[in-house]
């Protein structure tokens, strides 16, 4: 038997297996991150990539503990899942998943999209970064494995000049410089975060008294 007949059949099987995926409505998108807290830069980059890519829904999965990041959040994942949940209330194709606050631990995406293939076998999953991300895919867990089990899409971020060793489909959307980090600075030093995060975020935030001295 030659390679090109080996060959054949298996593209032939991706290809169905993308195009029923496609027909069935299981082109994902994945907006991991710490979301200490959510902000509107996260909304506008999942909705560019989900109208760009022709998605069907976008996950946004907290992580339990970010994997190599020590000591980024001491906010509980229990707040941060809820102010997710404020942030994408108004969107019906943006669903949170706690797939990682469930598994607890460090949240390697490798291990997520083992479980979320389980879940789904027939779904693509697109799992979009940042371009500060994008530079660092060499240092992720398993990443070999990880980039045969999902495709990474990017978008460019304020400030970061992105050099891709892994395969990623880039995808223009409005950048905005907020970040998560800027927006506790903010609260501590008790300036307006209005029109950065969505207005159900701020009203959790100052409810909770978050970020005021001890999580910034
Ligand atoms: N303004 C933005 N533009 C593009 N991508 C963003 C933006 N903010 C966050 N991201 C991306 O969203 C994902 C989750 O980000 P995360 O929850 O860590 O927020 P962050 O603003 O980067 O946080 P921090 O400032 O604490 O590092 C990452 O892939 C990150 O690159
Ligand atoms: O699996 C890894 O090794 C890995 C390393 C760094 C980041 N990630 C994931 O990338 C997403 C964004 O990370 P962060 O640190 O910007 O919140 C989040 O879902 C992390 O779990 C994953």
């Amino acid at each position: 038997m030659t390679a090109h007949t080996v060959t054949a059949p298996v593209i032939g099987t991706e290809i169905k297996r993308v195009l029923l995926a496609s027909m069935q409505g299981h082109q994902i998108g994945i907006l991991g991150g710490t979301f200490n807290p959510p902000h509107l830069g996260h909304l506008l980059v999942a909705e560019g990539v989900y109208n760009a890519l022709h998605l069907n829904k976008i996950l946004f999965i907290p992580d339990a503990t970010p994997p190599h990041i020590q000591g980024k959040h001491a906010l509980p994942a229990k707040e941060r899942v809820a102010m997710v949940k404020e942030a994408i209330a108004d969107n019906p194709h943006f669903c949170l998943d706690q797939i990682e606050v469930k598994r607890g631990g460090k949240s390697y995406t490798v291990d997520t999209m083992k479980e979320l293939k389980r879940r789904d076998p027939l779904a693509q999953y697109y799992f979009i970064i940042g371009a500060d991300m994008v530079n660092d895919l060499p240092n992720w867990h398993q990443i070999d494995e990880l980039v045969k089990l999902v495709t990474f899409v990017a978008v460019r971020r304020p400030g970061v000049t992105p050099q891709s060793q892994y395969p990623v489909i880039w995808v223009d959307v409005p950048q905005v410089a907020i970040s998560s980090s800027g927006i506790r600075r903010r609260v501590e030093k008790g300036e307006s975060i209005r029109y950065l995060v969505p207005d159900g975020v701020a009203a959790y935030i100052k409810e909770h008294h978050l970020y005021e001295k001890q999580h910034a």
